[in-house]
């Protein structure tokens, strides 16, 4: 089960949780340094009032989410920037509604910034801060005679309800888009655990050693090297097969699989690269430390019982130690050329670079 969980760490790295952030950061980017020009844009068409108080609001509220911009460029931190974008567009909201922003078209500019929430924080938070907003909305709209702006009661009304509706559809909307992506990334990670695992033994295959493994050890080399590479064949596996039918060899295949898992680290990589053929990576291995875990394995697989086979079994085994990534393909090639001289030796032997 922790190789699946792995696995399945491996896999949705590089899908949902990715492309959901990606999407935060293309929205927040495109709504700060756009919201913010926009927001300079109607401050320059006050300039002739007397009322500077709307100005300032729109200067102060521009340079916050400009500033914010900035500090996710600078700190990568999307989230927070996202939840400072979320409190300014709040208190924005709010001051349009006090002071009746332009030509009293305060409560209108009401309805994008509180869908700009749901964008930004999803569909519960979202709904929590948009409630607070709507909650204080109504609040200053009860108590209209007391702020500048002035709305009519048919228009205050209708704004209310139109943004209560709003919110409560931008909310069912945001959730089930939440939703699907997690089922999509579900079904999306079990199609790459599918995809990387063998199905005959549940160990790891080839795939998974090119696509998530070795890139794994270019990107993480101080954590991975230097890397014990071992090959393993099980010896006369054909001569199994043809004396003891082709589903005693599965078995045999799968008591070698759990056997070579249980013997070695949860952090070593058991991988079934061909018929009979295994490839393990030990990470953080030392020279002898390779060569002793694969005669562990060897003696462990001499050992072993199966039942209505009492000759039992052996396997042979190639060891190479790469210190490196750059040292990584050619490790494998000599593993195998070790792994080749076992077989011809005798077989049920380790053959290993010194
Ligand atoms: N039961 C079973 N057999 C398999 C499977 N995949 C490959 N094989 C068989 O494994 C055998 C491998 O035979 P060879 O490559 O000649 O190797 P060997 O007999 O083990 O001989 P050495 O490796 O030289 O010791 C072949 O007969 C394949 O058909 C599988 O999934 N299940």
């Amino acid at each position: 089960m922790k190789r699946l969980d792995d696995l399945s760490q491996l896999a949705t790295r590089e899908t949902a949780d990715d492309i959901d952030a990606r999407r935060l950061r293309y929205v927040f980017n495109l709504s700060t340094i756009v919201g913010g020009l926009v927001l300079i844009f109607f401050a320059f068409r006050q300039l002739g009032s007397e009322d500077h108080r709307l100005q300032l609001v729109l200067i102060a509220a521009a340079a916050g989410v400009w500033a914010t911009f900035l500090y996710v460029r600078t700190t990568q931190q999307v989230v927070i920037g996202v939840r400072i974008a979320s409190a300014l567009v709040a208190l924005l909201s709010l001051a349009l509604v006090y002071t009746g922003g332009l030509e009293n078209t305060g409560l209108y500019w009401v309805f994008p910034l509180l869908f700009i929430q749901f964008i930004y924080l999803g569909a519960l938070p979202g709904l929590v801060v948009s409630t607070l907003i709507l909650t204080a909305t109504g609040t200053l709209l009860v108590n209209s005679d007391a702020i500048p702006a002035s709305y009519s009661y048919a228009e205050m009304s209708r704004a209310m309800a139109a943004l209560l509706t709003l919110m409560i559809l931008a909310a069912i909307s945001e959730f089930y888009r939440q939703r699907s992506q997690v089922d999509l990334s579900t079904r999306h990670t079990d199609q790459v655990i599918e995809a990387v695992t063998d199905p005959l033994t549940g160990l790891t295959n080839r795939r998974f050693l090119d696509g998530f493994f070795y890139p794994e050890c270019r990107r993480q080399e101080s954590s991975h090297f230097p890397l014990a590479v071992i090959t393993c064949d099980i010896d006369n596996f054909k001569a199994i097969n043809d004396k003891h039918g082709h589903q005693r060899g599965d078995e045999v295949l799968v008591q070698v699989s759990t056997l070579l898992r249980e013997s070695l680290r949860g952090s070593d990589v058991v991988s079934r690269v061909g018929g009979e053929e295994f490839l393990i990576m030990a990470q953080r291995a030392k020279r002898k430390s390779a060569a002793d875990i694969a005669e562990k394995l060897r003696q462990r697989i001499e050992n072993l019982e199966i039942e209505g086979l009492p000759e039992g079994i052996s396997a042979s085994f190639g060891v190479v130690v790469a210190d490196h990534y750059s040292e990584l393909k050619a490790a494998l090639l000599n593993a195998d050329q070790n792994l080749y001289r076992a077989k011809n030796e005798g077989r049920n032997r380790v053959v290993a670079d010194q």
